[in-house]
């Protein structure tokens, strides 16, 4: 081609040519704006904003948990074998030589001592679960102790609820896979909770295990759902929980500049993606350490599954050790109705077991009811200024402890010398009385606080200097908070209590007044009534105190 020719082309081209040919990097980006668009959406986003505390770092670690939980489940998917059919050890695990086994068990004892790594990934894989339910429980309690949950973030709310009950059911299949004695255990113990269930639990059953348990098909119909099912919709609901999260924008603590209305914060890209990305193969180190020096579900020691057998000291992963309490601390009572028995000692605690887990994902609506609030917020609470909500946090926490108590009943009793019995009479009562100690305790506690925090704005810190005076006096030196502190101490609202309205109308005949307004009305005293929040000082009386008059 000549150059004559070349000056010829179209304009643009020559434009192209004349400022060289873009950087790799450009050619790729342009070819992917092209058809996905891509620049309008990192300009929308990159510099997203993101605000700092130490507590936003839980999801995160239940995000990276989840993330190395699929990356080690599928490594142990190409050596797992999930059948039952019935086969001779001959692994390099010399104990169990010869022993008749399914196939389950004998691929993970495989995994245990023959695959290159799969000890290792096996314990990542099983540490990983326990940390990720933890992960969601602590991050649960972040959202709910600041009050995360309130409108907007009430539906975002509702997908961590299924994720964490989704992720305790798909840590009881996996768990369930090996068809070791102490899973088997597990099963057996999920057997008598649906065969409970009146009139259709032999059915349901069967049907489960595909005839009389443990029948030949459990460890196939787990797997499906413990790799695929369950995971998939974890995978869709942990997407739409984080689009949410981008979509209402992070809450932020209270602290000066920071309003309903905005962020403060570092930008996505790069500090944040950098923080995120490091903090990623924190989380992942930490779990490959622990699960390099710590032995997790050593499967060989128990041997594999026969119903036949028992092994004593059998726990559940501690997730569910709250269901198993319930359980085990309930009356073993029985009736006989026409003829059909009614086990109410298993069937009970089967019903009472969602109630625990429903009581969570209700909250922020009846927190919302209650209050009659229906304003957006995105300043979180501390929990001391929202007494009534921080109180039955902690006595749901006390109520899930004690059952958790009554789920490891037996080693109580080993460890400590204990009567297996006095436990178990003690996690009765305390089912009961535990958790209105707890709220009645940590009401106080949070008024406490209040009062502390009032006092603090108004008469500063207390410095522990004592003085003494010309006259004799000892006083105590204060010293006054600084204006950031004082922002932060006070920045929290306060609300008068929803009220019924006037007994009558303005006719003088009496208003009727539905059951469910006068419930409302004396819910919101609890919340919001005179003793149930420290008045917050107001600018007069600060005023008054710091401008000389009664200031220490
Ligand atoms: C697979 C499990 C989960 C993952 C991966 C996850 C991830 C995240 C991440 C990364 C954030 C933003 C950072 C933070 O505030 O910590 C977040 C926020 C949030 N999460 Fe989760 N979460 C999970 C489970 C839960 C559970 C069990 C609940 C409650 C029942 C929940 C409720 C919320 C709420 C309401 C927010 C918004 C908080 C705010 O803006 O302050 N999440 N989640
Ligand atoms: C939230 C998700 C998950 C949780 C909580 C979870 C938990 C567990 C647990 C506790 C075990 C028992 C491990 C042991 O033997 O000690 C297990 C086994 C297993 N999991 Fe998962 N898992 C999850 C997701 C997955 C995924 C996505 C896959 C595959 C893609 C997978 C594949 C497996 C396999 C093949 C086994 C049997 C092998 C073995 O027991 O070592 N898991 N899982």
């Amino acid at each position: 081609m000549s150059t004559n020719e070349n000056t010829t082309a179209t304009s643009a081209a020559g434009a192209d040519r004349s400022r060289g040919k873009a950087p790799a990097g450009e050619r790729v980006a342009d070819w992917a704006d092209g058809r996905l668009g891509i620049y309008s959406l990192a300009k929308a986003n990159m510099r997203k904003i993101f605000p700092d505390h130490w507590s936003f770092m839980l999801g995160e670690v239940c995000l990276y948990t989840f993330l190395i939980i699929i990356i080690t489940g599928v490594y142990l998917t190409l050596f797992f074998h999930p059948s039952m059919n019935e086969v001779e050890y001959h692994g390099s695990y010399v104990p169990l030589q010869g022993q008749l086994m399914s196939e389950a068990f004998n691929s993970t004892m495989h995994i245990s001592f023959d695959v290159r790594g799969g000890l290792l990934i096996r314990q990542i894989h099983h540490w990983a679960a326990l940390i990720f339910l933890a992960g969601m429980f602590v991050h649960m309690m972040r959202v709910f102790f600041t009050g995360a949950f309130r409108k907007p973030r009430e539906v975002n709310w509702l997908f961590g609820f299924l994720l964490f009950v989704l992720g305790m059911f798909t840590g009881f299949t996996g768990y369930s896979l090996p068809d070791d004695l102490l899973s088997g255990t597990g099963v057996r113990f999920m057997e008598g909770a649906v065969l409970s269930v009146p009139i259709v639990g032999t059915y349901l059953s069967f049907f489960l295990f595909g005839g009389e348990f443990p029948g030949g098909d459990f460890v196939a119909r787990f797997y499906s759902v413990h790799i695929l099912l369950l995971p998939g919709i974890m995978l869709g609901l942990v997407v739409a929980h984080l689009i949410l999260v981008f979509y209402h924008k992070h809450t932020q603590y209270a602290g000066p500049g920071k309003t309903n209305n905005n962020v403060v914060g570092m930008p996505l890209l790069p500090v944040y993606m950098a923080k995120a990305g490091g903090f990623f193969f924190l989380v992942f180190g930490v779990i490959a350490i622990i699960s390099a020096i710590a032995t997790i579900n050593p499967i060989w020691t128990m041997g594999p599954y026969r119903p036949d057998q028992v092994s004593t000291g059998a726990q559940p992963d501690w997730y569910m050790g709250f269901s198993e309490g319930l359980i085990r601390v309930m009356p073993g009572w029985e009736i006989n109705l026409w003829g059909h028995t009614l086990v109410l000692g298993v069937f009970i605690p089967l019903v009472v077991f969602p109630l625990v887990l429903v009581a969570i994902a209700v909250y922020p609506f009846i927190e919302s009811w209650v209050t009659g609030d229906k304003r957006e917020h995105h300043i979180l609470d501390r929990p001391r200024n929202a007494p009534t909500r921080t109180a039955f946090g902690v006595a749901w926490i006390t109520w899930y402890m004690v059952l958790l108590i009554g789920g490891g009943n037996d080693l109580w009793a080993t460890h400590f010398h204990l009567s297996i019995n006095s436990i178990t009479w003690f996690v009765r009562i305390a089912f009961f009385v535990a958790p209105v100690i707890a709220f009645v305790v940590t009401k106080r506690i949070c008024l406490g606080l209040q009062r502390r925090d009032r006092d603090k704005v108004l008469h500063g810190r207390e410095t522990g200097i004592i003085k003494r005076l010309p006259h004799g006096e000892f006083i105590e030196v204060h010293e006054p908070l600084s204006q950031e502190q004082l922002h932060t101490l006070t920045a929290h609202e306060q609300y008068v209590p929803a009220q019924i309205g006037p007994a009558v109308d303005e006719n003088g005949v009496k208003r009727k007044i539905k059951g469910s307004a006068k419930l409302r009305a004396k819910l919101s005293k609890a919340y919001y009534g005179e003793d149930n929040q420290i008045p917050k000082p107001t600018v007069e009386e600060y005023k008054e105190i710091t401008s000389g008059h009664g200031h220490h």
